[in-house]
């Protein structure tokens, strides 16, 4: 099986457990773009469903899908999220952003009673930090972030090469969001929760891409199969109105 089969084996495994009337978070990535794919199939079967997407690509392609979309004004609690990972821990920590998206697939989490990761088995860690860390900062003061980032890093024991993200024709990527992205090559996060809360400290930081205690289960293909951790039945609490 290619890389590309088991993400859309594991893509499809999540789009099975979608029930009708669902208030769902639709994710970013290659693999999600699988989940998205799959689910507009079934919307054309018939499916009654509500997408919020976590990036303008996803909006796009869910749109093309015809799968009928809402935001978080409109749709403030959602049932269920499917988003793929750059890295996943033994505890469903995670790593995200590689695609760029991690604030909004964040907030999207965080406002979904289950969040369902679906991957290929590369992206299964025992240690998270393998993938350089994605940091979301505010254009200003730039500079001045970039060094509180690293000391505030270094104190978390974490320490690596800063590298903002450009694309490929080297301009600088933009998050949806209007912000840029600084890489973090920290190697082994040893403790990730406090990298995180130390991250977060840093006026100029948005968000960053460790998502701690947001990933209810995950859906794993790999060429042997499908591997499930946690319970994709599990619910979190989300804020109430
Ligand atoms: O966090 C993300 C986007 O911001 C993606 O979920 C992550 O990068 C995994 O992507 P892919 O499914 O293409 O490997």
């Amino acid at each position: 099986m290619s890389v590309e089969d088991a993400k859309r084996e594991a893509a499809a495994r999540a789009v099975a457990l979608v029930e009708d009337g669902m208030r769902l978070g639709l994710g970013t990535g290659s693999t999600a773009k699988h989940f998205v794919a799959l689910l507009g199939e079934r919307v054309r079967g018939g499916l009654s469903v509500i997408g919020v997407p976590t990036s303008e690509r996803t909006r796009a392609q869910a749109e093309a899908e015809g799968i009928p979309l809402s935001d978080l004004d409109a749709t403030p609690q959602l049932d269920l999220t499917v988003d793929g990972a750059d890295e996943i821990d033994e505890d469903l920590r995670l790593i995200k952003g590689g695609g760029g998206a991690l604030l909004r697939e964040k907030i999207v989490a965080a406002a979904s009673a289950r969040m369902i990761v679906i991957a290929d088995d590369s992206k299964r860690v025992a240690v998270l930090g393998r993938f350089p860390l994605p940091i979301e900062v505010v254009p200003f003061g730039l500079g001045a972030t970039k060094l509180a980032v690293r000391d505030a890093a270094a104190g978390a024991g974490c320490r690596g090469d800063l590298r903002l993200r450009r694309q490929a024709d080297s301009s600088l990527f933009v998050t949806d969001g209007g912000h840029y992205i600084v890489d973090a090559a920290f190697g082994a996060i040893p403790d990730p929760e406090d990298l995180s809360r130390a991250l977060l400290a840093v006026p100029g930081v948005v968000d960053h891409g460790l998502f701690i205690g947001l990933a209810t289960a995950a859906i794993v293909a790999s060429p042997h199969g499908i591997s499930t951790y946690g319970d994709l039945t599990k619910t979190r609490m989300v804020p109430r109105s």
